[in-house]
Order: structure tokens, then sequence, then C-alpha cells
């Protein structure tokens, strides 16, 4: 059963020919015209069949021929479901009249959405009502960037002496690439723009970083966090410290502009869920030694 879909109110087509289908239900007549072909004589008519509840449309009905207007309805008819008020309306046009509580609510979170991200993208830019706090922000972008995170696993890699701290790093290594590839996946076929009044001016990005869902920075803070408190042997004042990162830096990332709130909220939820994805796949010394035994 189709769905209604969002209106592109500003092509040009579009605002002509929801000119035709005015009053409460307009809209989805519009989606049912924008998805017909270019008009011909005979399909304008059938066009035109379909808006009956319209007073202009009807106005427009009455100056068809009588004949013309009976075979209409005659072949409509087949088709077509009766209504409260007995008029008849084909069946497509019908389900566009009542769209699903769902997406209803979707759309209504959207627009929470928009409207709150855009009140608390308060760093968006220097001049904005908290602009002083913009360098800080960057800070906090930085700390949860793709590249300190690579190097410092690569590095730590390295560094450590114990077979169990470079099998560790090695796992680090591998979610952060993981990461990096879901998240361009994601963003790739979602498509979602970030917010107009965000700067583009991160560094080090990917062309798919100009889209907005999810955000990076939120599902490596989150992946990132759960797998340092799995792994390394901390203090409880540094497990907080941890959490508290990954929150700020998904709470910076609304406050930059860059992503609405709901692109950091799927990040985090992603985030939680690739950890879990990490731990199935574990790189164990036995799991590399087999792997560099096929390469050979
Ligand atoms: C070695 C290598 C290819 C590193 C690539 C690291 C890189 C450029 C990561 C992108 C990080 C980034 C800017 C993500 C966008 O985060 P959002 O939170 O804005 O989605």
């Amino acid at each position: 059963m189709p769905s209604p879909k969002p209106v592109r109110a500003s092509s040009g087509r579009s605002s002509s020919v929801s000119g035709v289908g005015s009053g409460s239900s307009g809209r989805y007549e519009f989606m049912s015209l924008t998805r017909t072909p270019p008009l011909s004589p005979s399909s304008a008519s059938q066009l035109l069949q379909r808006q009956g509840s319209d007073p202009t449309t009807a106005r427009l009905r009455a100056s068809e021929s009588p004949n013309r207007r009976r075979r209409g309805s005659a072949s409509s008819n087949a088709s077509t479901s009766s209504t409260g008020g007995g008029q008849q309306l084909p069946e497509e046009d019908c389900m566009h009249l009542n769209p699903s509580i769902i997406s209803v609510a979707l759309s209504s979170l959207l627009a929470v959405d928009l409207w709150l991200s855009k009140r608390l993208g308060v760093c968006a830019c220097e001049e904005a009502s908290w602009g002083s706090a913009r360098p800080l922000m960057k800070l906090v972008e930085i700390s949860g960037h793709g590249i300190p995170w690579l190097i410092g696993a690569v590095y730590c890699m390295y560094k450590s002496d114990s077979a169990a701290g470079q099998e560790v790093m090695l796992n680090l290594l591998m979610a952060l690439v993981l990461d990096l590839v879901l998240v361009a996946i994601v963003k790739a076929v979602v498509r979602r723009r970030r917010p107009a009044h965000n700067r583009m001016d991160m560094f080090a990005t990917f062309s798919v970083d100009r889209y907005s869902f999810p955000s990076g920075h939120a599902t490596r803070a989150a992946m990132c966090a759960r797998f340092l408190l799995a792994h390394l042997v901390l203090a409880a004042p540094l497990r907080v410290l941890v959490m508290l990162w990954a929150v700020f830096v998904g709470l910076s990332r609304v406050l930059l502009g860059r992503h609405n709130v709901t692109d950091v909220a799927f990040g985090f939820f992603m985030g939680y869920c690739q950890y879990n994805l990490v731990e199935a796949l574990w790189l164990s010394p036995a799991t590399l030694q087999s792997m560099m035994g096929q390469l050979e």
C-alpha cells in the first residue's frame, strides 16, 4: 500500500498543479498528480475525474460534455470505492487521503527535530548566542574525529609490549574502520542534508560527510566509549569521564549546528550496536594466525 510522500513545493510543476487542487485535501491530490506522466488531453480529463470533491474541479467537470462525463463515470465506477458522502473516488486517492498514524507521527517528530536542532545550534557561528564557545566545541569535535582515533590505535598497538594489548588495539582499529564504512553507507543511502545553519568548516571529511544522518562522531563516541569501558581497566572517575566525553561529543554536534538531534540520537544507537558487532567479529591471535596462514 503506497504511503504519502513528502511534497516538494518548490518545483514549477508542483505549484501549478497544486493550484488546481486547493482545499484541505489538496496535498494528497497533488501527490497523485505528480506521479502522472505529462498531460495529454485524454489523461487531463482522467485527472479531472479524480478531483471529484474539489469545487474548482467541479466547475471544470461541469464544462465537460455530458457524453464524456457519462463515459468517464461509467469507467471509473469499475475501479472506485464509495465514500461516506456518496461520492466516488479512486481507491488510490482514498489511501492518500488517509495517511497512516505512523507517517503523521514521523512528520511531527521531524518537525520537532528541525525546530529543536535550530534552537540548540547556539555555537553554529561566532555571531550566534554562544558563539564564543565555538572554539571549545571544535576541540571536542576533534576529540571524536576519525583521524586522531586511527592514529592513536596504531600508535598504541605499535607501542604495546604485551600480546593482549596488541590484540585489543588491533580490534579497536578494526572497529574504527568498520564504523567509517557503515556510517558512509548509511549516509549515502539516507542522504539527509546537514542543517542549513551549519558552516561546513570541518577538517578532513569524505564526500559523504556532506550528509548528516547519522552523526559519525556520535557513532564513534558511543562505540569507542563501550570499547574502552569493556577492555581497559579504569578507575570509577575515569569511567564516568569516558561516558561524559561521549555524551559531550554528541551534544557538541548539535550545538555546532552540524547535526539535527535525531542524527545524533541514531548515531549513539548505531555506535552502541556496532560494538556488539565488533565483539562478534573479534580478532583473536588464533584467528589472525589462521588468516595469515590462508594468505601464505
Ligand atoms: C586514514 C583515513 C582514510 C582516515 C579517514 C578519517 C576521516 C576523514 C574520517 C571522517 C570523520 C568525519 C569528519 C566524520 C563526520 O562526522 P559527523 O559527525 O559530522 O557525521
